[in-house]
């Protein structure tokens, strides 16, 4: 269906199969990745001994890590809860300081936090809602519904880098439960 363009220089999703056509990098996370992520993890480490269910898939273009260079991804975000805490990415700050992100919602319903200091923002994630990530912000994804996986594609600089560790220091300061057939906005760490 593409073949007439170079593959270098485009990328489709593929609905049908939820991932991103051209992509040349895979990574899935599972319960048994996401030590910490959770209220409960004594729950998560027994699920993840047990089922150890795969919570996110991330399928990437990559680019050259250099200044001017963006990368691209699709993430796929299953339906699930740890003990009534849904299903959620690990959650980053970018390494260089100044680098932005988008995220372009597919499908699904979720909500992406946003945390720098004390500060918590949050951004309701449903198709064709495009999420601007100022740079400086840490963030996290999370799948509020139980009826399907939240699917959204990202863009980010190629120099941006990922540091997991400052959310240790500047947690998010807010985490999404179930409740009734939606959810609810708790206090985080
Ligand atoms: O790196 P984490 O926090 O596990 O989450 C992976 C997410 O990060 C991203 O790189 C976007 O910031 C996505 O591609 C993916 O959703």
């Amino acid at each position: 269906m593409y073949e007439k363009i170079p593959a270098g220089f485009f990328t489709a999703f593929d609905r049908q199969n939820s991932l991103l056509y051209n992509a040349d990098d895979y990574e899935e996370r599972k319960l048994s990745d996401l030590q910490g992520c959770f209220v409960a993890e004594e729950i998560r480490h027994q699920m993840a001994l047990q089922e150890n269910k795969t919570v996110y898939r991330v399928y990437k273009k990559t680019a050259p890590l250099v200044a001017g260079e963006l990368l691209q991804a699709v993430t796929v975000l299953f339906p699930g809860t740890v003990n009534g805490e849904f299903f959620m990415t690990r959650g980053h700050y970018h390494i260089h300081p100044k680098c932005a992100e988008i995220f372009f919602c597919l499908g699904g319903r979720g909500l992406l936090l946003l945390q720098k200091g004390n500060e918590t923002k949050w951004v309701e994630m449903k198709p064709d809602v495009i999420a601007y990530i100022p740079a400086g912000w840490g963030h996290r994804t999370v799948n509020t519904s139980l009826a399907g996986p939240l699917v959204f594609i990202a863009f980010w600089p190629a120099v941006a880098g990922q540091n997991y560790q400052r959310r240790l220091k500047e947690p998010f300061g807010k985490r999404v439960f179930q409740a009734d057939r939606s959810y609810v906005i708790g206090d985080g760490d």
